[in-house]
Parts: C-alpha cells; sequence; structure tokens
C-alpha cells in the first residue's frame, strides 16, 4: 500500500483528480469504480471543473458505483444515482448509458447483483476505483464480517454505518436498513484503488487499518493485499504511523 500525505482536504482531492484526469487522458475508455459519501465530492467538483476548463472528455468512460440503498428511487434526493447525477455525471459528456449503480428498486434483487456483476464483467473490470472508508471500517456497504470471497450482494446495513449516515437524512428512520453492494472480492479485481480518508471521525479506523492484521472483521484491512492500492489522508490522521508496505 503506498500512502499519501496530503496537507488538507483540498489537497487529498486535487491528488485523487489528477490520478483520475491523466487515466482518462491517456486511456480514454476508461472504466472508473466511484463512491458516494462526502469524501469523494471534492474530487468530483474537481473532474468538473477540469472537464469544463480543459475540455477532458468522458464521452468513452464507463463507470460502476460501489453501492446503492434498496428502496431509494434514482428520483430519490438519498438514492446514491441521484448523488452521481447532480455530483458529477451532470457536469461531464459522458453517456449515461455508461453509468451503471446497482438498482435498489429492482423487483429481484438476488437477480439484480448477478446482472451487476455480469456488466461489470463484460465491460472488462474496473481500470480505477475510487473508495472511502466507513467509520467501522468498511468499504462500499461490505460490513465486518463480510467474507473476501463476497461478490455484489444484498447486505443488511449495521446501527453504526445507519448512524453515520443519518446526517444525510430527515430522521434516522428514513435511512434503509438495506443496500446492495459490491462485494469484497468485485472490488479487489480492480486493477488500482485509490483510497481517501478525511476527517477526525475517521482516525480511529484509520488507525486501526494501518496497525492491525488482514481480518474479515476489518473489511478495508483486505486493501493491503491488493497490489495497487494508494490511501491518500490528510497528514494529521496519519502522523505517528509507521509507513505501511505490504506485498
Ligand atoms: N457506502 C458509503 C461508502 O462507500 C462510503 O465510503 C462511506 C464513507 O462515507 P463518508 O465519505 O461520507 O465518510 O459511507 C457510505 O456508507
Amino acid at each position: 500500500m503506498q500512502i499519501l500525505q496530503a496537507r488538507d482536504y483540498n489537497e487529498m482531492s486535487e491528488l485523487a483528480a489528477k490520478r483520475v484526469i491523466d487515466q482518462i487522458k491517456s486511456s480514454p475508455q476508461t472504466t472508473l469504480g466511484l463512491a458516494t459519501g462526502a469524501t469523494p465530492l471534492g474530487i468530483y467538483q474537481r473532474l468538473v471543473e477540469d472537464s469544463r476548463k480543459n475540455g477532458t472528455s468522458y464521452r468513452q468512460v464507463s463507470t460502476f458505483n460501489l453501492d446503492e440503498y434498496v428502496g431509494l428511487s434514482p428520483e430519490h434526493p438519498n438514492s446514491y444515482r441521484y448523488y452521481m447525477d447532480q455530483n458529477l455525471f451532470s457536469g461531464l459528456d459522458i453517456d449515461k448509458a455508461r453509468t451503471h449503480l446497482p438498482d435498489g428498486m429492482a423487483e429481484d434483487l438476488e437477480q439484480e447483483c448477478i446482472q451487476y456483476e455480469e456488466k461489470l464483467k463484460k465491460a472488462g473490470g474496473i481500470d480505477i476505483q475510487l473508495l472511502g472508508l466507513g467509520r467501522n471500517g468498511h468499504i462500499g456497504f461490505n460490513e465486518p464480517g463480510t467474507p473476501f470471497s463476497s461478490r455484489t450482494h444484498v447486505v443488511e446495513l449495521d446501527d453504526s454505518t445507519r448512524q453515520a449516515n443519518r446526517r444525510f437524512f430527515d430522521s434516522l428512520d428514513e435511512v434503509p436498513t438495506r443496500a446492495i453492494t459490491m462485494g469484497i472480492a468485485s472490488i479487489m479485481e480492480a486493477r488500482e484503488i485509490l483510497l481517501l480518508v478525511s476527517g477526525d471521525k475517521k482516525a480511529d479506523i484509520l488507525h486501526r487499518l494501518l496497525e492491525e492484521e488482514v481480518v474479515e472483521s476489518l473489511p478495508a484491512s483486505v486493501l493491503k493485499r491488493h497490489p495497487q492500492v494508494t490511501l491518500i489522508a490528510e497528514e494529521p490522521l496519519l502522523s505517528g504511523h509507521k509507513r505501511v508496505t505490504c506485498p
């Protein structure tokens, strides 16, 4: 795991956005794996700005998001499809048909998971995957204890995750109890992964990630087994840690 220290949120966003933009310029047919939550907003803002200013084109880019809430329609302001449309896709020349999120409204959720994996495979896999870090160590919505062998599946969200995401909703009752998420094995197949960590609330979990063994009770720890992961974190969160280099 390569570790990049960023001075602050802006620099973290800048470094990650630059990596994505460089990739798209050198390979216009890139497939991106995308995340939601507060962390990647600065990156998306920069991608949109760069596209407007410098004309970077996303016409041939495909995207796959990590996850979606079960029961929220694309028009629901808290659905991840809505988030992606608002914060990224509407600002780019991307072909909407090439943007993929699991369908949380699907009648047959199990079938939806299988189809999502098939689409991912057909697209040739993910070139760069953006990842945030849940406060309990989840990646996507793979909660602690999720098998590392998991593929796209339906999850029951942990209470702590619902509490953490409550800030985006009017009340806790409105936070869905289930989601569809790409599995850990699906995420690990990405050719390159950028893990972004920002904010005081992530200090404890980042400390655990850097110090603990690779265990299923800490889903993000699996990333230490991936050959091409870059952790970009704000400097204060990294101070006092030995640099981690893992196979
Ligand atoms: N499913 C998402 C994750 O993909 C995200 O990484 C995490 C952290 O979110 P934030 O960036 O808001 O801290 O929250 C959600 O639970």
